[in-house]
């Protein structure tokens, strides 16, 4: 039998993650760790991956050789970490776009606007290690652009960011989104960030951090444009 099926109930049952996969390949999507699949879950399925992760890790804790009867200490530690994957820190993997109110342009803005810096967390796709950082939007809407209310920026930076990401796709994958959005004639996005696979583990480096920026549109046509942006970030180590 296979490690996906058991007997259960007399019926062949297939583990809830077998069936949300076989529906994304059947739909010839992509499920890489950033990507977001909750279109493909079916009510009633998220509880039903949480036991099926519970229970995975609690075979990597004994393959971890830790004794998770007798511990009080890791008893619950499977569960525990299965809820924070699914319903925390993996959460944009697994819940909808929020919603975002989109308010047309009445007054036809078209002056720089920036954000920031918004507090953003996510974990690194190679060790699951965490990242922490700040990220900066600037917009140029043009009088066709949606508006979007000011806190959503951070409710689609962490949609985005409570993925196990890389940093340079992370940026890439927010433009993308604010882009198809808001419609602007220009978006620029700087992200900086920590990266505890650097920190904790590996070469053990404290200091270094990541910064990235992309941009779209006129921030790439208009290099005024694109320093008076830059120029009006607050430093960023203060
Ligand atoms: N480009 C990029 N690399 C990242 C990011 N987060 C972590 N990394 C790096 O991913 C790399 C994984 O490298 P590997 O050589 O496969 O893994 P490793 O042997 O554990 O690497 P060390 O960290 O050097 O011990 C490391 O260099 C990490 O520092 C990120 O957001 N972007």
């Amino acid at each position: 039998m296979s490690q996906d099926s058991t007997q259960h109930n007399a019926q062949t049952y297939v583990a809830v993650s077998a069936r949300i996969r076989e529906r994304i390949r059947g739909a010839k999507r992509r499920f890489h760790a950033n990507d977001n699949i909750a279109e493909f879950i079916q009510p009633g399925e998220m509880d039903e991956l949480l036991d099926e992760v519970q229970s995975r890790m609690k075979d990597v804790l004994d393959s971890l050789v830790i004794d998770t009867d007798s511990d009080h200490n890791t008893h619950d530690t499977a569960r525990r970490v299965a809820k924070m994957y699914l319903n925390e820190v993996f959460k944009g993997r697994y819940v909808s776009q929020p919603p975002v109110t989109e308010f047309p342009n009445a007054e036809r803005l078209n002056e720089l606007m920036i954000v920031g810096p918004i507090t953003v967390r996510s974990a690194c796709s190679h060790h699951f290690c965490p990242i922490m950082g700040r990220v900066w939007i600037g917009v140029m809407p043009n009088e066709h652009s949606n508006l979007i209310g000011l806190s959503k920026y951070a409710r689609l930076a962490e949609w985005i960011m409570s993925r196990p990401q890389i940093q340079e796709e992370a940026v890439i994958q927010l433009a993308k989104l604010l882009m198809d959005k808001m419609n602007p004639d220009g978006l620029a996005i700087v992200m900086e960030a920590d990266h505890f696979c650097m920190h904790w583990r590996g070469v053990k480096d404290m200091d270094s951090k990541m910064i990235n920026s992309v941009m779209r549109g006129v921030f790439l046509t208009n290099p005024d444009l694109r320093r008076e942006f830059l120029s009006l970030l607050p430093n960023k180590k203060a």
